[in-house]
């Protein structure tokens, strides 16, 4: 059997930075082209699978978007991502293009590096790594603001061989990426891009093409069809954990952690989002999102937040025989009170 190899599009980029929004983008403009969507989810609740499953594109339909949801895809490459492209490869339709979105917390170098296996080398090429940068999270210093912060750690604790980790995976997705997309241009002004610009370019050696975005609206033409083999690469994209630990020790995602809250239902919602703002900027919450379960409404709240800024819309109808709930899953890191966060969220239900 001699058939060309699929290529594999990996899309990457920190939580909330527009990775599920420029999908759901992707798949309206793909122009026909059949697509398999392999989705990763760092927490507990498959939001985003539930967002793109409900976008009902033709040429990916549900059937098409599987879920990878045992942790992050770069420490599950063996145990799921690897079983799952070969289940993939052995269906009787095969895709035109294979689409992954990480986990905002993924390292995207070792699941580059299982397009090297064996068995599946011969049948898939990346065909780019493309990375997406929340532009406004970048202008206001989110990736650089924690060098006091973690001076201080390390002083305390002299075993800490890390930058601040979210600077680290910021520069770990970049350092791997063919095209970066600097997404929610909206949210800036153009020297605050500029600005913005500068700051990602300093942060990768290999300078690869960055375009702007606002939505994630890019032709499906500039994100498909980049034709580099990144698995041919990798060499040159080495993270930080793999350029310290050379002995190939494992790495972690330790300095992060997730839950989620179940609530009964939000008599107020304008209220509730209100009242998580000041809850999400208390405690540093990373990324929160999920949905809403309003009172006396037909339709569910889809909750998005990432930093302080939180985007709410009713998205679809409850289904018949679907449980009402207000589920939220909520990101931050380790050393996040969870406690204390839960108790807040749960005071205002
Ligand atoms: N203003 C603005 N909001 C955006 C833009 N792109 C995405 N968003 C919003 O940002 C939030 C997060 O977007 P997602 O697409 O879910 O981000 P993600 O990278 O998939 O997030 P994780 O999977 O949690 O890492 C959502 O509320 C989006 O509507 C943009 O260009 N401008």
């Amino acid at each position: 059997m001699n058939q060309q190899k699929i290529p594999a599009t990996v899309i990457t980029g920190f939580l909330g930075a527009g990775k599920t929004t420029m999908i759901r983008n992707l798949l309206t403009n793909a122009g026909g082209k059949k697509i398999a969507l392999v989705i990763n989810e760092f927490g507990d609740l498959g939001v985003d699978g539930d967002v793109l499953k409900g976008c009902g594109a033709e040429n990916c339909t549900e059937d098409d978007i599987i879920e990878l949801t045992n942790g992050c895809i770069c420490c599950t490459v063996a145990d799921d991502f690897i079983p799952t492209m070969t289940k993939l490869l052995e269906r009787e339709q095969r895709p035109d293009h294979i689409v992954i979105e990480t986990s905002g917390l993924a390292l995207p170098q070792p699941l580059v590096a299982a397009f090297n296996w064996p068995d599946i080398r011969t049948q898939v090429t990346v065909d780019g790594v493309i990375t997406v940068v929340d532009s406004a999270a970048v202008a206001a210093g989110r990736f650089a603001d924690d060098h006091d912060a973690v001076d201080a750690r390390r002083a305390e604790d002299e075993s800490l061989d890390h930058e601040s980790p979210i600077e680290e995976l910021f520069e770990d997705q970049l350092t791997c990426a063919d095209l970066i997309v600097l997404n929610k241009t909206d949210l800036i002004d153009v020297a605050g891009l500029g600005r913005v610009r500068e700051e990602v370019a300093s942060r990768t050696v290999r300078k690869p093409v960055m375009i702007e975005a606002k939505n994630g609206e890019v032709p499906a033409g500039i994100l498909l069809g980049l034709g580099i083999g990144t698995e041919d690469d990798i060499a040159n994209r080495k993270s930080h954990h793999e350029l310290e630990h050379e002995d190939g020790a494992p790495h972690d995602h330790d300095e992060f952690d997730s839950f989620v809250v179940e609530l009964g239902p939000v008599a107020d919602p304008a209220g509730f989002v209100e009242a998580l703002k000041t809850i999400i900027s208390t405690h540093d919450v990373l990324r929160l999102k999920g949905f809403v379960d309003v009172s006396g409404k037909p339709m569910r709240l889809q909750l998005q937040a990432v930093g302080s800024r939180i985007d709410h819309y009713f998205d679809r109808a409850w289904g018949a025989g679907e449980t009402r709930a207000t589920r939220l899953v909520v990101i931050g890191l380790h050393e996040m009170d969870e406690g204390a966060v839960r108790a807040a969220i749960e005071a205002l239900a």
